[in-house]
């Protein structure tokens, strides 16, 4: 790697540091679900906070797509991010602009502020150097401990890294280390297994993917798209039914590449998103047109705990149903366990990685027995391809 690190950052005090951080995490309402991720860049935070810096936060929330959407403000991330630190983290309503100067403007050294969602302006998911600039103006220094929004080139992920000295923080730096050290040479049979929501930014990583790995389970959401594009009703569930030419050419690829694509053959069906609604489950020839597919079934389970026992690494990103709703939980949860004692008897080397599979591995009491749990998703993915990543790029330019 040779990006310079905090090491290089010399004495920050009475500076005002920058810091990218990923506070993308689950929430249920105001109320954050799991802190894997603000707990992995306190390191940071603190470093620069004891040693005098001014420490202010640059972070994104969810898609808001360049508009303010009050439902995707950082506002009540900016406690759960004090208590765990266990200092006063202060906030402002805006990244750029007044808002943001003032709050800064009074700032004592060793001071934590968090600015809004970056994402409220338009200008950071197109990398416009404008907002760039204007996020930068509030700095004399940048730091990037967001390794699982590092495959984005956003203003404050790899903009901004070109307007000011920038440097990786703890977590970025460890993350890309345990990494390397865990996946730099797996051993074979290679078992991926990819689920969760996030199907079109997803998909097209997989093409790449199954040339990297032996087999390729896919469950969660992005299971549907698959199912859908074999022909398969799948009702109401979340799928993208546009994407089908992209899944038919992913499993034409695996066949080419001799990669085992392992898709559900049964379903946890259910009228509603919500704990408790009534719930079968279902052989795929009979999901009701006004059902939605919120789990892999019994049978499914069964197959996806054979192929981690027929896998010496599994890389995980994604969980296989909706498992923050019980019972939708329950083949995230028995996958999760299965590759968990794998782990321990040492027969398996297991990294799962994404904000809400880290939750579910949680859920599951299984994200300690693993190998190893990154906060990245996406970004895991797109570095087990070998992909350069943006962020990490621009910190090395
Ligand atoms: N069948 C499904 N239908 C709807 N949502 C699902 C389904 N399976 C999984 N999910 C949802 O996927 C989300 C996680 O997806 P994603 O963001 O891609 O994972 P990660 O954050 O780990 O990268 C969870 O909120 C979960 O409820
Ligand atoms: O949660 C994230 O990624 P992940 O769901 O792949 O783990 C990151 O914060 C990136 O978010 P994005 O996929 O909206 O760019």
């Amino acid at each position: 790697m040779t990006f310079k690190t905090l090491n290089d950052l010399g004495d920050p005090s009475g500076q005002r540091v920058l810091v990218r951080v990923d506070l993308n995490v689950p929430m249920d309402g105001t109320k954050v679900t799991d802190t894997t991720r603000i707990e992995r860049v306190l390191p940071t935070i603190r470093e620069l906070s004891e040693k005098g810096a001014k420490v202010i936060l640059l972070a994104h929330f969810g898609r808001p797509k360049g508009a303010r959407v009050s439902e995707m403000s950082l506002a009540p991330v900016a406690p759960a991010v004090s208590d765990l630190l266990g200092k006063p983290v202060s906030f402002a309503d805006d990244c750029i602009g007044e808002m943001a100067k003032s709050a800064i403007s009074k700032m004592q050294n060793g001071d934590v502020l968090l600015l809004e969602n970056t994402r409220f302006h338009a200008g950071e998911e197109k990398n416009d150097p404008d907002f760039a600039k204007a996020l930068a103006e509030n700095g004399d220094v940048y730091v990037n401990d967001a390794f699982s929004a590092a495959h984005r080139a956003h203003g404050s992920t790899e903009g901004i890294a070109r307007l000011l000295p920038s440097y990786a923080g703890r977590t970025m730096q460890a993350e890309l280390e345990a990494l390397s050290s865990a996946l730099g040479t797996p051993v074979r049979p290679v078992l991926a297994v990819v689920g969760g929501a996030k199907v079109s930014s997803k998909i097209d990583l997989l093409e790449n993917l199954v040339s990297k790995v032996d087999m390729l389970v896919i469950g969660g959401g992005m299971a549907n798209t698959f199912l859908a594009a074999k022909g398969i009703n799948v009702g109401k569930s979340l799928c993208e039914h546009d994407l089908a030419d992209t899944a038919r050419k992913i499993m034409a690829a695996a066949e080419k590449a001799n990669c085992e694509i392992v898709l559900p053959v049964d379903a946890v069906v259910a009228k509603e998103f919500k704990a408790g609604a009534a719930n079968e489950t279902v052989d795929l020839t009979a999901i009701p047109a006004d059902g939605m597919i919120l789990d892999v079934g019994a049978a499914s389970i069964e197959t996806v705990k054979s192929k981690i026992d027929g896998a010496k690494t599994l890389v995980w990103n994604g969980p296989l149903g909706a498992f923050e709703i019980e019972p939708f939980d329950t083949a995230t949860v028995a996958a999760a366990k299965h590759a968990a004692e794998n782990t321990k008897s040492g027969k398996l080397n297991s990294v799962a990685g994404g904000g809400d599979t880290v939750a579910a591995l949680n859920h599951a009491s299984a994200a300690e027995s693993f190998s190893y749990v990154s906060t990245a998703g996406g970004a895991f993915l797109e570095w087990l391809e070998g992909k350069e990543l943006p962020g990490v790029k621009a910190l090395e330019a």
